[in-house]
């Protein structure tokens, strides 16, 4: 461990409904004033779980039920450079309290009031305005009108990601595939990615693009959409992906799947190594369910993206 890290860590307290925790930093320290996330400096010998479950009694009083691995970010501020280990924290015994006189205020990620946040936690707040689930388009397998028909009921039932892939179709169709889904996805305030080029988004209208590996390793720089999404296969992947600015990966495959049977996969033990050391939030792909999103995030995922699974 570098020496000149201080290693930090923070807890996201998410309710049910979405809303996450944040604590104002009280007077006397760095940045007075400025909004976080409740936690803190990890203490010698102590893990990373521990140093989390001792910060959030000692500051909010609550014992710690259920957390999960999410990210971990490097900031360099003036006074020090922060290793930041971010945990999701969903459940919790007791009622958070200002054990240390701070300010708390619960937040919805996509529309935070308060203001100003520390520097490093504003990618850290438009990370937690993802949905635990991601669509991934099917218009190839399920022809297009179907594919949008069960695009409707998913949207009805709560799908607000989705990215439209489907590279084989022509380059018209495609665009009018994609048009169609964020017509339909607004209605519902989902947003929608489409995989290839930003200028094929900006065509369609959609909030951002989303790159394959091959695609991310020839970026120098971040494509000029409001979200980005990779899709990755190993650490080198993972570590392009964030170094031009992605919002989030796709890290596949986790489990076999129908398609690529006895094919080799990351294993759970694997992709939670490689999910617990990103910068950006991992989405977890192949062989996954929407019922996996629990288990998923124990493994240190922000959810589970999925093919045919979305539109069942
Ligand atoms: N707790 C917390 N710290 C954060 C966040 N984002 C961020 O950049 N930091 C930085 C600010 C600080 O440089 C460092 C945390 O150190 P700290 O001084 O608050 O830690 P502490 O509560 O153990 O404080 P102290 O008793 O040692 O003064 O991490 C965040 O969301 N939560």
């Amino acid at each position: 461990m570098n020496a000149a890290v201080v290693e930090v860590v923070a807890a996201v307290l998410t309710q049910p409904d979405g809303r996450v925790l944040l604590a104002q930093r009280p007077a006397g320290k760095v940045y007075a004033g400025h909004w976080e996330f409740p936690g803190g400096k990890v203490e010698a010998g102590e893990t990373l779980e521990d140093a989390l479950v001792r910060e959030l009694r000692e500051e909010l009083g609550i014992t710690v039920s259920a957390d999960c691995r999410w990210i971990t970010r490097v900031f360099e501020y003036p006074h020090a450079t922060v290793r930041l280990n971010f945990f999701r924290v969903f459940a919790w015994q007791g009622t958070p309290h200002p054990h240390e006189g701070q300010v708390f205020s619960w937040q919805r990620p996509e529309a935070v009031e308060v203001t100003p946040l520390l520097p490093a936690n504003f990618p850290i707040v438009k990370a937690l305005s993802l949905p635990p689930v991601l669509g991934i388009s099917q218009a190839e397998t399920l022809g297009a009108d179907s594919f949008l028909a069960r695009l409707d009921v998913a949207l009805a039932e709560g799908l607000r990601l989705i990215q439209v892939r489907d590279k084989s179709l022509p380059e018209d169709e495609r665009l009018h595939l994609a048009r169609e889904t964020v017509r339909r996805a607004r209605r519902h305030g989902a947003r929608v990615l489409v995989n290839g080029s930003a200028d094929l988004a900006q065509a369609a209208d959609a909030d951002g693009v989303h790159l394959d590996a091959a695609a991310a390793a020839r970026c120098s720089v971040r494509p000029d959409c409001e979200w980005v999404g990779v899709s990755c296969h190993d650490a080198d992947e993972l570590a392009q992906a964030a170094a031009i600015g992605a919002d989030f990966a796709l890290l596949s495959p986790v489990l076999p799947t129908l398609t690529h049977p006895g094919a080799p996969t990351l294993g759970w033990a694997r992709f939670s190594a490689l999910a617990a050391a990103s910068p950006i939030p991992v989405y977890g792909l192949g062989g996954l369910a929407r019922d996996d999103v629990a288990l998923a995030r124990t493994r240190g995922a922000h959810g589970v993206a999925l093919l045919r699974g979305a539109w069942t």
